[in-house]
């Protein structure tokens, strides 16, 4: 369990945190999300107490990260890509921080072969590529056995295999009873991985609650129109309030009203309609619907004026 409770952090005036009161429970995969510059690797860090908090606290199975008795055995984080020298093997680094550490040599072999890395144990770190890079990352947060994982973007840059590769750990890791937070920007991402979503949006909660229901709740509201007539009738939609885009196909997907509203519309202006269903949301709609549309500022240079909050 991670429990933040009224987690700040100030950089001067700014709160790259603001007030996060949030508990992150074992036994499932809680995807943290926002745009970049949401908070969430700061967030992170304060977690790991490598940033000390403005306000509020950080806890990991209930201690402060530098009360923990034996860190590596409680918690394990990949916080970015880099790995050590690039002449050192794989194995002889995860032997390096496993001995600094405290922790049992051989559990070295075993992490290696959970990251599919056994084959290139003895492989120089500067000839690996970055997905397996990202793998021996993961193989030194999990040398300790902990209960607790933090990994922030771990599918930046990776290939589609990397990708269902990492999802897939989760998943067990999770399953296995463990804590596991992982942070992404890639909303689509992960609508497959995660069960519980903790959205932020500069610094602030927006949303903590399944997948399920976050999809659920916005599901009754999204449609999938399919007429012969998709511009003329998009008019008609978007008069009647309705927002309206159009989907891969020669398809409308409208959010706004449920199909009942729509299918009158489509009567009363004389409207075929070939398909009206139902339409999954995806999560890229919902965080958008949350926040108001708040992903313009994802592209704001640094150092340009800050927006009022
Ligand atoms: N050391 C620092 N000094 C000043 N401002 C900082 C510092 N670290 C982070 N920030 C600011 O705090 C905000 C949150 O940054 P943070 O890196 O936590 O966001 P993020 O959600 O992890 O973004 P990304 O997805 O890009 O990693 C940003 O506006 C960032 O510019």
């Amino acid at each position: 369990m991670i429990e933040l409770d009224g987690l700040t952090k100030a950089y001067g005036s700014k709160k790259a945190v603001d007030n996060l009161t949030v508990n992150i429970r074992p036994g499932m995969v809680t995807g943290f999300l926002g745009p970049n510059g949401a908070g969430k690797s700061t967030t992170m860090r304060m977690v790991l107490g490598l940033d000390r908090p403005t306000a509020g606290r950080a806890r990991i199975t209930g201690r402060r990260y530098v009360d923990l008795v034996d860190p590596l055995r409680t918690v394990g984080a990949v916080l970015d890509g880099r790995a050590g020298h690039p002449g050192q093997s794989a194995r002889s680094h995860l032997l390096g921080i496993a001995r600094s550490n405290g922790l049992a040599p051989g559990r070295v072999p075993a992490v290696l072969e959970t990251v599919g890395l056994g084959a290139v144990a003895n492989k120089r770190l500067g000839t690996f590529s970055l997905g397996m890079t990202q793998r021996l990352g993961i193989a030194g947060a999990l040398l300790g056995d902990p209960a607790v994982l933090l990994l922030d973007e771990p599918v930046n840059g990776l290939d589609p295999d990397g990708v269902l590769w990492i999802r897939g750990l989760m998943r067990s890791l999770a399953a296995q009873g463990r804590t596991v937070l992982v942070s992404s920007h890639l909303l689509s991402e992960m609508q497959d991985t995660a069960d519980h979503l903790v959205l932020i949006s500069r610094g602030r909660l927006v949303a903590d609650e399944s997948m399920a229901t976050l999809l659920a709740k916005r599901s009754a509201r999204a449609a999938t129109v399919r007429t012969p007539q998709g511009p003329a009738f998009a008019a008609v939609l978007e008069r009647a309030g309705m927002s309206v885009t159009t989907g891969a196909e020669p398809a409308l997907h409208v959010t706004g009203e449920g199909l009942e509203e729509i299918g009158a519309l489509a009567f009363e202006h004389g409207h075929r309609l070939d398909e009206l269903s139902f339409r999954r949301p995806s999560l890229e709609e919902a965080y958008l619907d949350l926040t108001g549309g708040d992903l313009e500022y994802t592209s704001r240079p640094v150092g340009s004026p800050e927006e009022p909050t």
